[in-house]
């Protein structure tokens, strides 16, 4: 699936409260459409604190969770039950809640070593597109594991997944899913929530070199007014 180099659509709202509720109910009204069309819905999950709000509200909105399919953007080399985890958030939040298959529920093998762990990934993946990307962007621009200044891989002979060993945020080791593997799907978000914010959406909106720049180039970002840049590019 080619997605279309356009633009961003940037869709700003109060705080992170008001993002959880609507991003919830978002998410929940894809998966019974793509459940009515094509039989399953298959997201891809962003880690860090952003989105754990709206995962919370899931539960509750109820779905045919026996379609569900979960994969992780990233995740981050660490026992199998360290708190920074993201897999250790998700089933905190969510997925201890609901009853998805455990088969379909995708958690990346971090605590087996990047390499590893990346490399069974891969085999894990769906061939056909994801349905939905949740992603999230660090303050220094990172988005899933990709970091500023290292190769994200959006090449389409790029490995699905990336083995990363040199993160500028701890810890160092992590896997993540390419560049050119994330666009595969049908949707594209990115939450972005926080003053500290800033800088990264002023880079993207800059069309600096952040992966989040060609990653999300056609994406739906959903921010709070907090995390709009004060001052702004020019340009735009
Ligand atoms: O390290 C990570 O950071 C990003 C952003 O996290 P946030 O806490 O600033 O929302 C996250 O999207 C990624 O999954 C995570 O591993």
């Amino acid at each position: 699936m080619l997605r279309e180099n356009i633009s961003p659509r940037w869709h700003i709202y109060p705080d992170n409260a008001e993002i959880s509720t609507r991003l919830a109910a978002a998410i929940t009204r894809m998966a019974a459409e793509a459940v009515a069309r094509r039989g399953a819905f298959h997201l891809v999950v962003a880690g860090g604190n952003t989105p754990r709000a709206a995962y919370v509200h899931l539960p509750a909105l109820g779905s045919d969770w026996q379609h569900w399919h979960i994969y992780h953007g990233d995740e981050r080399c660490l026992a199998v039950d360290a708190a920074e985890r993201n897999s250790v958030m998700l089933e905190a939040t969510w997925l201890s809640q609901v009853p998805i298959p455990r088969t379909q529920i995708h958690h990346i093998p971090a605590e087996r070593g990047a390499q590893e762990a990346a490399r069974i990934y891969a085999e894990v993946l769906p061939r056909q597109p994801f349905d939905l990307v949740l992603l999230g962007l660090g303050e220094d621009g990172h988005t899933a594991s990709l970091f500023p200044g290292h190769d994200w891989g959006q090449d389409t002979h790029t490995p699905a997944t990336l083995a990363i060993f040199d993160a500028a945020k701890a810890p160092a080791e992590r896997v993540s899913l390419s560049a050119w593997r994330l666009r595969q799907t049908r949707a594209l978000f990115f939450l972005v929530c926080g003053a500290g914010k800033q800088n990264a959406l002023r880079a993207w909106l800059q069309n600096a070199p952040i992966p989040a720049t060609t990653v999300g180039s056609d994406a739906d970002v959903w921010l709070d007014m907090a995390a709009w840049p004060e001052t702004l590019p020019e340009t735009r």
